[in-house]
């Protein structure tokens, strides 16, 4: 069966005069019919981690760690891999990104449509097929074939959704990175698309959900990842992280919640150009002792010193 398999990701940027530590030793795998949602606040590292993954970060960072794409007999190590190796093979083949806000991403001289085939051309498709292909293509992500013919700037925040949608799955890919794909869409518009996210999985796919928005996590998710200042805190099945958190962060993000307690997260996060030797939660975390001075342990999916027992008991228990 097909597999990512991620160890130990860390990525870093040189910047003038300091280093910004923007993931740190991500550890996660992605499954054919499986959702993962990668959640966390504004950046905390969520859009470099999936960056990281297609060979697609600038000249100034630097990355370690494996990422193993196993689909058949392959096995492609793909943070070593060459970029003409990620481009024939791994790029929009095995891996389609949905890229965040998909409206600026587009070329805004040409139609959906002028992109939409280059993409298909890009992925080897007969010349005399492309025009019939991307029309499929458009129908099957919601839009008209008219529509296609449209400027970037003339499409809805939906509409450029469903062409990013499209131009990702062209080539059909067994693994989709989706990054922050309900950014500036009302809610029913973010369930629509948790929808077809759904159905991608339901399909057999593998996929990749960034977000910052736990329902719409909660809507799709089978396995939930907490990012906090470029770590993983908690990894686990998503039914278990929103009912049950371990982590003391994501208990917070949880209580953050308009439908839940409604209070934020005490403080701010930290500057990733100086984050500390031990746990980077700690100076917020109200369960925090001097042990915190020391880099977490990771048992379970959660790297904590004190990972919480049964807190979401504890909480009924005393409002009963
Ligand atoms: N090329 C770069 N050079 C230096 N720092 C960078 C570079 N690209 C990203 N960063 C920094 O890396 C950190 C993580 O950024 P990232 O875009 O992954 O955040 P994110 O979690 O996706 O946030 P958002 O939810 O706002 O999209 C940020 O502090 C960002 O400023
Ligand atoms: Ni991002």
């Amino acid at each position: 069966m097909n597999a990512l398999v991620v160890e130990d990701l860390t990525v870093s940027f040189r910047i003038p005069g300091a280093t910004v530590r923007a993931v740190t030793g991500a550890c996660f795998e992605a499954r054919p019919g499986r959702c993962l949602a990668l959640v966390g606040e504004s950046g905390c590292g969520k859009s470099v981690l999936a960056h990281a993954l297609l060979g697609l970060l600038p000249g100034n960072a630097s990355v370690s760690g494996k990422a193993w794409l196993e689909q058949g007999d392959e096995r492609v190590e793909l943070l070593g891999a060459s970029q003409a190796v990620l481009a024939r093979r791994v790029r929009g083949r095995s891996i389609g990104l949905i890229p965040q806000s998909p409206a600026t991403h587009l070329t805004p001289v040409r139609t959906a449509r002028a992109q939409l085939q280059e993409a298909l051309r890009e992925l080897g498709t007969p010349a005399a097929q492309v025009r019939e292909r991307a029309d499929v293509l458009a129908e099957r992500y919601g839009l008209r074939p008219a529509d296609l013919d449209r400027y970037p700037h003339e499409l809805s925040g939906g509409m450029a959704q469903r062409v990013a949608n499209a131009m990702a799955l062209a080539g059909d890919p067994w693994l989709l990175l989706a990054d922050e794909p309900t950014s500036g869409l009302d809610r029913p518009l973010v369930d629509r698309a948790m929808a077809a996210l759904r159905g991608l999985c339901d399909e057999g796919r593998a996929v990749l959900l960034i977000t910052h928005d736990l329902r719409a996590a909660e809507q799709v998710a089978d396995d939930l990842a907490v990012m906090y200042a470029g770590r993983l805190v908690e990894t686990g099945p998503a039914e278990r992280v929103l009912n049950r958190p371990r982590h003391p962060y994501t208990a917070g993000l949880l209580d953050a919640r308009p439908d839940r307690a409604f209070v934020p997260v005490p403080g701010m996060p930290p500057e990733l150009t100086r984050l500390p030797d031990g746990c980077a939660f700690a100076p917020r975390c109200p369960a925090a002792s001097p042990a915190c001075g020391e880099p977490p342990p990771v048992a379970d999916g959660v790297a904590c010193h004190h990972p919480l027992e049964r807190p979401l008991e504890a909480g009924r228990a005393q409002g009963q």
